[in-house]
């Protein structure tokens, strides 16, 4: 089991020696036994991959959402995004709200739990992507970044809106959120309304591009009440 890499098998297996349980079982239920503890084994080591690679911002479970009404959560809307279905479907999900009301939290929680679900997650302040989007073309990896961003299954970028868009930065974002549109799901958190997120990109054509890609199919959370930051 050692050299085959079975290492959650064989860990099966020595916890049945000392509990001198394998004596009670037949070969069918043993061996079902162990290669059911083998796969728990390797689920478990995608999602601890998975987790890492998000980089979330927190450490959230959806378990742990304050489901209150009065914070604007609609407990079917959110028992609906746990199941993952906008990420099969690439749809995008905008969460707006004051500073502090849970943004960030909402939106690791549910990219953990796409990751409990094996999909790839990325999560990102806004400002310090599109930083290292100028880095990377400077360095000559942006493609390498780009394709990297693409091939998540769910795009996190939080904090959209906090400083105005340059030229450069307003392309990579249309360049990131073309890459995504209508193939993969992203989940943009900010403290201003959607309805202002035209005048933050702040260059008509690139505004309408990037909105027409993300509004018309997004489910949308708007948070309300006072700072849980205050509150704590
Ligand atoms: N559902 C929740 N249950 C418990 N604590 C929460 C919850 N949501 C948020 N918090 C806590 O409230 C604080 C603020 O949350 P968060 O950073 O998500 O807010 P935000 O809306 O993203 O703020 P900002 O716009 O300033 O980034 C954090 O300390 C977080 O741990």
């Amino acid at each position: 089991m050692k050299s085959l890499r079975l290492l959650g098998m064989e860990r099966s297996w020595k916890a049945l020696v000392e509990t001198r349980r394998m004596t009670e079982l037949n070969f069918e239920d043993g061996l079902q036994l162990l290669l059911q503890s083998e796969l728990d084994s390797r689920e478990e080591k995608r999602f601890d991959r998975l987790k890492k690679n998000a980089a979330f911002r927190y450490q959230a479970s959806v378990e742990e959402l304050n489901m209150d009404p009065k914070r604007g959560m609609d407990k079917a809307q959110i028992a609906d995004l746990i199941t993952g279905g906008y990420i099969e479907r690439g749809e995008p999900l905008l969460i707006s709200g004051a500073t502090g009301c849970g943004k960030s939290f909402l939106a690791s929680a549910l990219g953990l739990k796409a990751c409990s679900q094996g999909k790839k997650v990325l999560y990102f302040n806004l400002q310090k992507l599109l930083q290292r989007t100028k880095i990377a073309r400077l360095e000559g990896s942006m493609h390498k970044l780009l394709d990297r961003i693409a091939k998540a299954d769910l795009l996190i970028l939080d904090d959209f809106g906090l400083v105005n868009l340059d030229q450069q930065q307003r392309l990579d974002l249309m360049e990131i959120i073309e890459d995504r549109h209508a193939r993969s799901s992203t989940i943009i958190a900010s403290q201003l309304p959607v309805a202002s997120w035209y005048d933050v990109i702040g260059e008509d054509t690139i505004a309408d591009a990037v909105l027409d890609r993300i509004v018309h199919t997004s489910h949308r959370i708007e948070l309300k009440g006072e700072s849980l930051r205050k509150k704590r």
